[in-house]
């Protein structure tokens, strides 16, 4: 039996990655937002387009406290912004449905959000990903390393030097394998499970750009931040 060990240096990387996450978070005020009332199609549309600018923002300030960030190459620093924004928000999406609320709530955030105004054919995709991440009860630690290393993704598109990020994704991969032996020793699979997440989170990035402009309305407004990370306009 293997005696997993967390080193000093990776309870100082944990803290670092933690603490720049708690200090990141977006206002859960969406969820109340939903909760209060039904909105249109464009009302939902319009907090979508705000949360997520809000989102990439605080996205942005979480990326350059991660270790060495920001010493790589510039051009591949926004590259890996640019490339892991939507599945970030996605992450945070799903973290946001999953808080347990008083009895009922989630029934009623799960309804509004069906009827904002998503097309229905990414309804069950994204609901999937909603719930397979809410059955992991995932702990903080857990949700600012997955971000980390959703962020740290080699193989972005136009990334050159990929080997740079390898180097600064293994540690938080090693750090997360051991957290999830610790937090979790009735789950061996855990950690694995974690990494299928991203797997599925890459399926919803790919068909992003088509969810975005299938929502029921015309005319779709985005902010000039969305457009360059959204590839939409
Ligand atoms: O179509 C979407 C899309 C967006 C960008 C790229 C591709 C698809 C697309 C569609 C819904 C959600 C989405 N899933 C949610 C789960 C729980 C709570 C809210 C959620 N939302 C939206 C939201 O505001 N998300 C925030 C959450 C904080 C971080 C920034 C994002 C609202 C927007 C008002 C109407 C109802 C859903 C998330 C995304």
């Amino acid at each position: 039996k293997e005696k997993v060990e967390i080193t000093k240096e990776q309870q100082a990387l944990m803290k670092v990655i933690a603490d720049a996450y708690n200090r990141h978070q977006i206002p859960q005020d969406v969820a109340k937002k939903l909760l209060q009332d039904q909105y249109s199609a464009e009302e939902n549309f319009l907090l979508l387009t705000e949360m997520a600018t809000s989102q990439v923002q605080v996205l942005v300030e979480f990326t350059k406290n991660i270790p060495g960030f920001l010493s790589l190459n510039h051009e591949d620093q926004i590259a890996l912004l640019k490339g892991s924004a939507v599945e970030a928000m996605f992450l945070r999406s799903a973290q946001v449905f999953s808080k347990k609320m008083p009895n009922g709530h989630n029934e009623v955030l799960e309804d509004r959000i069906r009827r904002s105004g998503i097309s229905e054919e990414f309804m069950t995709p994204m609901f999937n990903f909603y719930k397979s991440i809410g059955v992991l009860h995932m702990v903080q630690e857990e949700q600012a390393l997955l971000t980390a290393i959703t962020i740290l993704t080699p193989d972005r598109p136009y990334v050159k030097d990929q080997q740079a990020v390898e180097r600064l994704q293994e540690p938080m991969l090693d750090l997360l394998r051991k957290l999830c032996v610790l937090q979790h020793p009735q789950k061996p699979q855990y950690f694995a499970c974690l990494l299928g997440r991203l797997t599925e989170l890459r399926t919803l990035n790919y068909y992003h750009a088509e969810m975005l402009t299938s929502w029921r309305m015309n005319d779709h407004k985005f902010t000039p931040l969305l457009c360059e990370i959204w590839d939409v306009e």
